[in-house]
């Protein structure tokens, strides 16, 4: 159990125990991140969100030694007053919440922006008025398509790291036109960032920037149907896994030839965990955190999902385990996709000396196991429940 004794920063200094305000502290990175800061730290948590039910085995639980250091407050933040005096009663601020599912940027677009810009305005400026430290979730979207994406099909230059690799401090903001609405999201995250490095560089504030790159594992969205909207559209892991569960093929959009890189959520958390504590390393930066080797196209992940849940179920695969499908079939007009995304890591490996660790078939194994214990049962009952229409 963590104490605050002998526990100390990259430079040796000993951690001081401090109270964090985490916003979007019920969603997939949020539920992870209270867990590792309850096992692993004496910090304390004042918990924001409108759902806590990815963190209610974290709440209210007289027998957990760190009951008194985490409290849930259920809010809103376009709308609650309550937000400014819970982030001066903390020393930090960690803003995660927003709207983050590529299904909604181009059908939802306005919702997107204003959760991705206009919610965070107050946060910012709440920060900077009570001169607290802000550690602001951005995403690796903001890079939107590599610079080779446009070079012919069959140039060499293709392969050249310079083309594709994305770098925090070189790297250009690549989006479509406006028509694409895929990237309201992105162009609002860039937005957000700008305004917290100016109020870093004319007010003072303190602030880390995290850009994820495509962080997966357990609690991750949902599962149409069983804990989440029957028609709703979640991130890959959950929709790969939902066609997994029900033994349907899992659809390609465009073929599936995008590439991404891959972490795993428990690696990913080490790296915040290192931003939290070692802000003298972390503030004014902008940190990709990813893992380049983990490197697939979206076909390759479904092959590989696909093999790893066989494993795992002990069901066997499909005969046909995938099938194509249009992006304007799956994801309606506007929808558009960054073709490849490997982060650079020289920042936060100078800063934090921080690398990820996990393999994708290892990260696979351990989140499809989780998958099939929790939702194999309520998948089966929900198929064999005769349909109501
Ligand atoms: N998971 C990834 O790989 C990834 C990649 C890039 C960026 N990000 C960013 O990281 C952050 C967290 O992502 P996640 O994957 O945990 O998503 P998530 O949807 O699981 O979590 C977001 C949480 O924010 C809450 N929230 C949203 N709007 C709110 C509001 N107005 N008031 C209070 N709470 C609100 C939601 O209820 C949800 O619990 C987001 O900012 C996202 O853009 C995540
Ligand atoms: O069933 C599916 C779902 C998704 N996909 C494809 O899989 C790829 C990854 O899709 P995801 O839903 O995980 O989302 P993306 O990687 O495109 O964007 C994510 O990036 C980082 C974060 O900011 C957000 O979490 C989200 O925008 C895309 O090319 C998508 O078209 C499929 O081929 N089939």
């Amino acid at each position: 159990m963590a104490t605050a004794m002998n526990r100390v920063d990259l430079d040796g200094r000993p951690i001081r125990p401090i109270t964090i305000c985490m916003i979007g502290a019920g969603g997939f990175i949020g539920s992870h991140l209270c867990e590792k800061l309850l096992m692993e730290t004496p910090h304390t948590i004042l918990a924001l969100d409108v759902y806590n039910d990815k963190i209610k085995h974290l709440l209210k639980t007289e027998s957990l030694s760190w009951n008194d250091r985490i409290q849930f407050h259920r809010l809103n933040i376009k709308n609650d007053s309550r937000l400014e005096g819970l982030i001066k009663m903390a020393d930090l601020t960690i803003n995660l919440a927003a709207i983050c599912t590529p299904a909604d940027y181009n059908t939802r677009p306005l919702d997107t922006i204003y959760s991705n810009f206009i919610d965070s305005l107050p946060v910012v400026k709440y920060c900077t008025e009570n001169n607290k430290r802000l550690i602001h979730f951005s995403t690796c979207e903001v890079y939107g398509k590599t610079i080779g994406s446009f070079l012919p099909k069959d140039s060499p230059l293709r392969q050249d790291p310079a083309y594709y690799i994305l770098k925090e401090d070189a790297s250009p903001c690549i989006f479509g036109p406006i028509e694409k609405q895929r990237w309201s999201y992105a162009c609002a995250k860039q937005l957000i960032e700008r305004l917290i490095y100016a109020e870093g560089a004319e007010n003072g504030l303190e602030f880390t920037i995290v850009r994820p790159f495509n962080w997966i594992g357990p609690r991750m969205d949902f599962i149409p149907g069983i804990d989440g909207p029957s028609e709703g559209v979640p991130r890959v892991l959950a929709c790969f896994s939902n066609a997994l569960l029900r033994r349907e093929p899992l659809k390609l959009v465009d073929g599936g030839q995008s590439q991404r890189s891959f972490i795993y959520i428990k690696d990913a958390i080490e790296a915040v965990l290192l931003m939290i504590e070692n802000p003298a390393r972390a503030n004014g930066h902008i940190f990709n955190v990813g893992n380049p080797y983990n490197e697939v196209t979206v076909r390759q992940l479904a092959e590989m999902m696909t093999e790893v849940y066989a494993n795992v179920s002990g069901e066997p695969a499909l005969e046909v385990p995938t099938v194509d499908v249009s992006s304007k079939e799956f994801y309606g007009e506007g929808y558009d996709d960054s073709d490849k995304r490997v982060p650079d890591m020289t920042i936060i490996n100078r800063q934090l000396g921080w690398n990820p660790k996990t393999s994708l078939w290892d990260l696979l194994e351990s989140t499809l196991t989780y998958q099939h214990r929790t939702y194999a049962e309520a998948v089966k009952k929900a198929i064999a429940r005769p349909s109501s229409s």
